[in-house]
């Protein structure tokens, strides 16, 4: 079929590299920060570039790879002259074609006897895979200005070399991370860094984003004033309540990628008070979506603030701050006439990682290359891209399976596992958490493969290795591509060796949709089960979540007492601290603009025992007084003895962290 694909190698995909894109650039190209500066600019109005078209080839030529496969395998992008390739350039030889070349050129040794015996790899000389960077800077999820022009994979940052006998290789160079492979399967683990894949890819599930908190709106000092209405008294009205933050779960949602565009939300803030006791309008809220099964921190900490799985849920995380109290709300018996008002309250504001795993079903997990995708798109209307080489799938697919109207489930397909993986080969590591959520596994095999048993022991071991908790969970073999000569020749061994292990075992062909309802019905009885068990589970526990736990105990913590305060004495300079979220509180409220606030400022420090314990500890005239933002000196004369305010030491907003 001619068609053609966005030419990559999956070799570089088989090293975690997260060099600086800028530090390799082509000698001969100047570098250019403005994307549109360069002729070559086309802006892409799409955003990204999408991926290829589905394609079907003909199954006798596709080979799976549980290692990373050799150079020869692949076109080289690079070195190729056309930025697309055309699938069928790209189609790898088949494994006796390569043992008859060596055969032919007289080459007969260990080497083809190796091959022959199935230790396809070794007969290979070592070869390292690096990356090098082109002018792209895309690299980077956190930078907003270049989003437009970020490609969904950018071939020009792709480079191979083998050109390196055995023993000798080069130092790395400027950062860039080298895996060398010995040819006796050995990786040199020391210079795998985490990262290696595109920007686009690590920002499919994983964000940070900024959250804020409306701030409360201000309070007013204000009389009536009215004709025949002499002494109206204090009419100053409250300001209005800041917006809220809320998370929602948007069942539309399946990524994190929008995030890439839209990093901070911020709730808007309550409008002031007004005379005639008019109140402010509370500020608008402001409603995060989130994809199902996305896991909410606080930048830094590895405590969990919230895990949203059912579309719709909706849960508070940040409460807008109080409105100020204006001057009516402070007249009393002994002050007719207040002439004091209230800031509005400081909305809180965070730093949140976002870590989505997918909320499926069912997860299909195998080797690149064994027909994941093609048995995703055969039992749901997803269409996965379907193509001859490892890595066709960069990114997790979700397909909806209907048995009949209320039977339904989730299955999610996922690119193929690599042996090595744990040690950060190929994508499927990266994206394996997604299964964490999953009831049931599909492992589809390629029973084509020259010993289909060695590819499924790889991916159970890469599952082990990556969470035994994902290899616990119940399964079913899927043995693919029965159309082939080599599967049907190989079905009854693998058959009889997985029955021996007691695991359940199907044939099909994918690409012929035979056999597969067979096996996706099976997967679906692993998931009915354990779906009953876990109600069973649920119904033991019998709690309720509450979804709005975060702010609630942000509010107690706001909220406490104004006489909890700690005081620390810094005795090389003198000063002291007095610590305390209660107060931290009252003192950001405070409006020193009016008269009476400083006067009700001391006597709220009287009342709740700050000056009765400074001076307990010592505190000596012309001392520092630090109290949240304020900074202040002690006097201590005989008609006063007490603080008095020098002023706002900052002028930062609160933090989450600044309140525990
Ligand atoms: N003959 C035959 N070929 C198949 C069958 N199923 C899939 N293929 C072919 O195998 C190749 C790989 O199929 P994909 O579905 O892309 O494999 P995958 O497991 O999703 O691969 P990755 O996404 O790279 O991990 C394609 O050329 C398919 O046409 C089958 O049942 N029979
Ligand atoms: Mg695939």
């Amino acid at each position: 079929m001619a068609s053609t694909a966005l030419c990559f190698c999956p070799k570089s995909l088989g090293r975690p590299n997260t060099q600086n894109p800028r530090s390799r650039r082509p000698f001969n190209k100047k570098p250019f920060r403005n994307p549109k500066s360069n002729p070559n600019f086309k802006p892409q109005i799409g955003k990204y570039r999408s991926p290829p078209e589905p394609v079907v080839l003909p199954g006798g030529e596709a080979t799976t790879y549980t290692r990373l496969p050799p150079k020869d395998d692949y076109s080289d992008p690079v070195f190729g002259s056309a930025s697309e390739v055309k699938l069928s350039d790209s189609t790898p030889p088949r494994f006796e074609d390569e043992i008859d070349e060596l055969v032919s050129e007289g080459e007969e040794d260990e080497q083809v006897n190796g091959a022959r015996n199935g230790n396809f790899v070794g007969s290979y000389e070592k070869f390292e895979v690096f990356e090098v960077a082109g002018e792209s800077e895309f690299d980077d999820c956190d930078d907003e200005e270049d989003d437009e022009i970020r490609g969904f994979m950018d071939d020009k940052n792709l480079n191979i070399s083998n050109d390196y006998e055995d023993g000798e290789f080069p130092e790395s160079h400027n950062g860039e991370v080298m895996i060398s492979f010995d040819g006796e399967g050995n990786f040199e683990e020391e210079d795998v860094k985490e990262k290696g894949v595109p920007a686009v890819m690590r920002c499919f599930d994983r964000a940070k984003i900024y959250v804020k908190a409306g701030d409360g709106g201000n309070g007013v000092v204000a009389f009536r004033r009215e004709k025949y209405v002499p002494l109206g008294g204090p009419s100053g009205g409250d300001g209005g309540r800041g917006g809220n933050v809320y998370i929602e779960v948007d069942g539309s949602m399946n990524s994190l990628l929008p995030f890439r565009n839209s990093v901070h939300f911020r709730a808007g803030r309550g409008s002031h008070g007004q005379g005639r006791m008019q109140a402010g309008a509370k500020g608008e809220d402001v409603v995060v979506k989130m994809a199902p099964g996305t896991v909410i921190r606080e930048a830094g900490k590895d405590e969990v603030l919230l895990e949203l799985l059912h579309p719709g849920q909706r849960a508070l995380l940040l409460p807008g701050g109080r409105g100020g109290r204006g001057n009516a709300s402070f007249k009393s018996g002994n002050n007719k006439v207040p002439r004091i008002a209230e800031n509005g309250e400081e909305g809180l504001e965070m730093w949140l990682e976002l870590e989505l795993k997918l909320v499926a079903d069912v997860g299909i997990v195998g080797a690149p290359n064994a027909g994941k995708s093609t048995l995703l798109s055969v039992i749901s209307a997803a269409k996965p891209t379907v193509a001859n080489y490892p890595f066709t799938t960069l990114l997790p697919n979700l397909g909806v399976v209907s048995f009949d109207y209320d039977s339904t489930m989730v299955v999610a397909d996922l690119p193929g596992l690599l042996e090595g993986a744990h040690r950060g080969f190929g994508l499927g590591h990266e994206f394996l958490r997604h299964t964490e959520r999953c009831s049931a596994l599909v492992h589809v095999v390629d029973g084509s493969a020259p010993q289909p048993e060695l590819e499924f022991d790889a991916v159970r071991l890469e599952l082990e290795l990556f969470s035994p908790e994902i290899a616990e969970k119940p399964y079913i073999v899927a043995f693919n591509k029965m159309d082939l000569p080599e599967a049907r020749e190989n079905w009854p061994s693998f058959k009889e060796r997985l029955q021996s292990l007691g695991v359940i075992t199907f044939c099909m062909s994918a690409a012929k949709s035979e056999g597969t309802h067979e096996a996706i019905c099976a997967a679906y009885e692993l998931l009915r089960e354990s779906k009953e068990a876990m109600e069973e589970e649920d119904k033991d526990e019998g709690n309720q979540v509450n979804l709005n736990h975060v702010a609630d105990a942000m509010q107690r913590q706001r909220s406490a007492d104004i006489r909890d305060f700690e005081i620390i004495h810094d005795s090389s300079s003198n000063t002291w601290h007095v610590v305390g979220s209660g107060l931290q509180r009252f003192i950001q409220m405070t409006n020193w603009r009016y008269i009476d606030s400083e006067r009700r400022f001391q006597h709220v420090l009287e009342a709740c025992g700050v000056n009765k314990s400074l001076l307990k500890l010592g505190v000596k005239e012309g001392h520092t007084v630090f109290i949240g933002e304020m900074e202040m000196v002690w006097h201590d004369s005989s008609e006063y003895s007490g603080l008095s305010s020098m002023g706002r030491r900052s002028t930062n907003s609160i933090k989450w962290a600044d309140w525990k």
